[in-house]
């Protein structure tokens, strides 16, 4: 396995990230609070994920969290939305305004071309459970990860990705028992239930995170783009066929064809298409 030396990419106060080798780490660091995310937490992930999506030299996202809470040691991936931020209409920012910004986090995840990996070391709870679901691939640490949604404990619901897009995942009946009962389930019992990729010993975690995206790098960035978009778009409705057919314009952006168009209209002449009808 390659050395793993993160180099900071940029320096935020609610999060880290860093990126070594074509994978880049974006990780949680409130970890006292459970990693828990207010609106500042939310635009600086939207901001890391931007660049991660912009950057041709990354072709995997990690999302991680640093850890444990220095105040009892124990580990979390992310509790979800900051209920001491919580105002009437959303999570209240330094601007004042009240926002569910974790959604615009969601669907730049799902809509990049890239893949992205949730990293989860301890508790996945309510808006943190939903971003894992998001993610493409989800590795849990063997003795610390623990799932849980308590979105019906705090009137809340992610009525998305969080909740509809993890019914395909395990089921609609365990789905229905995830949010209506609101358990813990261990990295074993959300593997078992299809949620979780691998139960990973926690000393590996990370390790084993980054060999995974070094695999996912080794092949070709247009067929992992294409094939994400491909399992995406069944249940993006018109968006995901919007994503995966703007792929399919870049693939014709690239024919002869297209370059017969495009210095057809810029000549002021017909086009001459290269006539191969091909089957
Ligand atoms: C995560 C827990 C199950 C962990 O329990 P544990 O007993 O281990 O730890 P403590 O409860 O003692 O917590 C330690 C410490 O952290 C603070 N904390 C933990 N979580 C949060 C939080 N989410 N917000 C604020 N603070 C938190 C806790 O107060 C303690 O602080 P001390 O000062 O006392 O040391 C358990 O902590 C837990 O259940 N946490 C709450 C989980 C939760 O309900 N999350 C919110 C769900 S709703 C949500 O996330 C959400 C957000 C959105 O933006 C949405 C947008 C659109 C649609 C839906 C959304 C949505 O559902």
């Amino acid at each position: 396995m390659s050395e793993i030396d993160w180099k900071i990419a940029k320096s935020y106060e609610d999060i880290t990230y860093t990126k070594c080798n074509g994978v880049a780490r974006i990780a949680f660091n409130r970890p006292d609070i459970r990693n828990a995310f207010r609106p500042k937490t939310t635009s600086e992930l939207y901001d890391a994920f931007y660049d991660a999506n912009e950057d041709v030299d990354i072709g995997v996202v990690l999302l991680s969290a640093e850890g444990p809470s220095t105040k009892d040691g124990i580990w979390s991936f992310c509790s979800g939305g900051d209920q001491k931020a919580r105002g009437h209409q959303g999570y209240v920012g330094e601007d004042g305004y009240h926002r569910l910004n974790i959604l615009e986090v969601q669907r730049l995840i799902r809509f990049m071309p890239k893949a992205v990996i949730a990293v989860v070391p301890g508790w996945a709870v309510g808006g943190g459970h939903s971003l894992h679901v998001v993610c493409d691939l989800t590795l849990a640490s063997k003795e610390h990860a623990i799932f849980k949604q308590t979105d019906a404990d705090v009137t809340s619901f992610d009525g998305g990705y969080g909740s509809a897009y993890l019914a395909k995942m395990v089921g609609q009946k365990k789905a229905r028992e995830i949010f209506f009962l609101g358990r813990n389930y261990s990295a074993q019992e959300a593997y078992e239930m299809g949620m979780v990729n691998a139960v990973i010993p926690h000393d590996k975690l990370e390790a084993t995170a980054y060999e995974w995206a070094q695999e996912i790098l080794a092949k070709s960035p247009t067929s992992i783009k294409m094939l994400k978009f491909a399992m995406n778009l069944t249940d993006d409705g018109m968006v995901g066929q919007q994503v995966f057919a703007g792929e399919a314009t870049r693939l014709a952006y690239m024919t002869d064809e297209a370059k017969e168009g495009r210095d057809a209209f810029l000549e002021k002449r017909k086009p001459n298409f290269p006539k191969k009808w091909i089957p």
